[in-house]
């Protein structure tokens, strides 16, 4: 009975957490958690295992458990249920959903008691399959993951780079079009077999994410890329021309260096001129770059450098450089996919002993507040040093300014310490405004942000500053979260 006493406590605290508008954490730290909080004795591994299982089902379970109606004969004592709800789906999902389909526990009143709505449970639990028309319950809950977790659109690119001869992207989207036959007008009507044209990024598509491109020979030619849409944003907002060069600060994997160097080249290129300088800090990544760059068929215009941007790059060793991509490293807390998280660091937790101190530390997700603003203090100086680097760019116009990361701290903040800063007001850089910056993409920057810092008739504008800010909102807005602003000077 322990067990489910302490599985209870914990499921309890899962239930709490789950009926907050944000979720801080994975199941496994909730897990962890409570068994900390609580000092429990039982294995929180086992713990997660049984409270994982039971979590996906509960839905199910609580259905066949009211129509049993097991819940209605709970005995009392002083009034109050003897058994509590949450035990007692513990105990039924073991009954009718674990290995063994049996309870783990000896003799006791409570597995007696749940022991004699079997049958009822069984024949519901029976309908309910029926009615959901599948053999096993896990085939209801693992669509359910695999839809929860996938993107709600694929976005793919063609890349004018590789269209022969002039970069005419037509020959390709006919292609395209063979495989998805449906063209819808809202990238949230797409269905299998459809595509969507993007109303704001030039030769981008939306395809249904369960549609599979990467053994299609254009994605395997480099004429199609898969990159998110508002990942797209900067190298649009940059719009560089032919007499431009751009320094991407942070470039690896380099979907944003290859779709710059699409507005530079516009088809493919025709010189060796260097027109891009790729920086990469890590040696690992920047070979990554280095793939990605040759694929997509640009590697004759792009120089990629390899290490710290802020120290490798100068105005002398990249001459005139006139824009730049800084995408620098960010919590990535606009990114989801938490049932890989989620997955591996089961594996992860499978992997280890049974100690109680496995405590996850790289993502943002498994750590406790003061954790995170620690770690969002660091990153938003980081950011600000790395912007702050290109802006002394003396040939510098534009600089965008992005991250995957739904903290203000990392985004309007920043963008107020650079405006704030001595440095970056002498150097003469401010704020593009809405109309240089995908002026009918309707989410923008955090107006209480920048309020909170600039009053109206100042300097800075605090609601023209968010305006000139762009957001997207994980899955709401068709992708992954994003922050984008850019920065320039006449
Ligand atoms: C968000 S990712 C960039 C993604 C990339 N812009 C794209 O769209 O494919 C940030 C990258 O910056 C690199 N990085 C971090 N600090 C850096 C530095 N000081 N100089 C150059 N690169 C850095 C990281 O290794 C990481 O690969």
């Amino acid at each position: 009975m322990n067990f489910y006493r302490d599985a209870t406590w914990v499921l309890e605290d899962i239930e709490k957490e789950a009926a907050k508008e944000r979720i801080s954490g994975s199941m496994q730290t909730l897990v962890l958690r409570s068994c900390k909080k609580y000092k429990l004795k039982s294995n929180p591994k086992h713990i997660y295992a049984v409270l994982d299982s039971c979590w996906k089902y509960k839905p199910y379970l609580e259905k066949v458990m009211k129509k049993a109606r097991i819940l209605e004969d709970i005995p009392k004592k002083k009034g109050k249920p003897l058994f509590s709800r949450l035990t007692l789906l513990l105990l039924c999902h073991d009954l009718l959903l674990s290995k063994q389909k049996r309870i783990q526990m000896g003799k006791h009143p409570i597995k007696d008691y749940v022991l004699k709505f079997k049958s009822p449970l069984h024949s519901e639990m029976v309908k309910l399959k029926l009615k959901l028309k599948v053999r096993d319950l896990s085939e209801v809950v693992l669509s359910e993951d695999i839809t929860n977790d996938l993107p709600p659109v694929r976005w793919i690119r063609i890349n004018p780079l590789k269209c022969h001869p002039n970069g005419d992207t037509e020959p390709v989207l006919a292609e395209l079009r063979k495989k998805f036959t449906l063209k819808v007008n809202e990238w949230s009507d797409l269905v299998p077999g459809s595509i969507y044209y993007d109303e704001y990024i030039p030769n981008l598509f939306g395809i249904h994410p369960t549609d599979k491109i990467t053994a299609h020979e254009l994605y395997k030619h480099g004429k199609i890329i898969i990159q998110d849409r508002a990942s797209c944003f900067p190298a649009h907002i940059l719009h560089p021309g032919a007499d431009d060069i751009v320094i991407d600060a942070c470039s690896a994997p380099g979907n944003k260096t290859t779709h710059t160097a699409s507005y530079i080249c516009s088809g493919p290129p025709k010189d060796n001129i260097i027109r891009i300088y790729a920086f990469e800090k890590d040696p690992e990544r920047a070979k990554i770059l280095q793939k990605m760059v040759k694929v997509a068929g640009c590697s004759s215009n792009i120089d990629v450098k390899v290490g710290d941007f802020t120290k490798l790059a100068t105005p002398d060793k990249c001459k005139g450089a006139t824009g730049f991509i800084v995408d620098p490293s960010c919590s990535g807390s606009g990114i989801f996919g938490r049932k890989f998280f989620d997955s591996l660091n089961k594996r992860k937790m499978d992997e280890k002993d049974d100690d109680n101190d496995v405590i996850p530390d790289e993502q943002e997700e498994f750590m406790a507040k003061e954790e995170l603003q620690t770690r969002l203090a660091k990153l938003s100086s980081f950011q600000f040093q790395m912007v702050k680097h290109a802006m002394s760019f003396p040939a510098a116009k534009k600089i965008v300014y992005s991250t995957c990361s739904i903290h203000a701290e990392e985004n309007e903040r920043v963008v107020i310490d650079l405006l704030l800063d001595k440095a970056v007001q002498e150097w003469g850089w401010k704020v593009a405004p809405r109309t240089e910056v995908i002026p009918s993409w309707p989410r923008r920057g955090k107006v209480e942000e920048f309020g909170e810092v600039f009053r109206n008739g100042t300097a800075h504008n605090p609601r023209q500053l968010a305006e000139g800010c762009i957001r997207a909102l994980p899955k709401e807005d068709g992708g992954i979260g994003f922050f984008a602003v850019c920065f320039e000077r006449k």
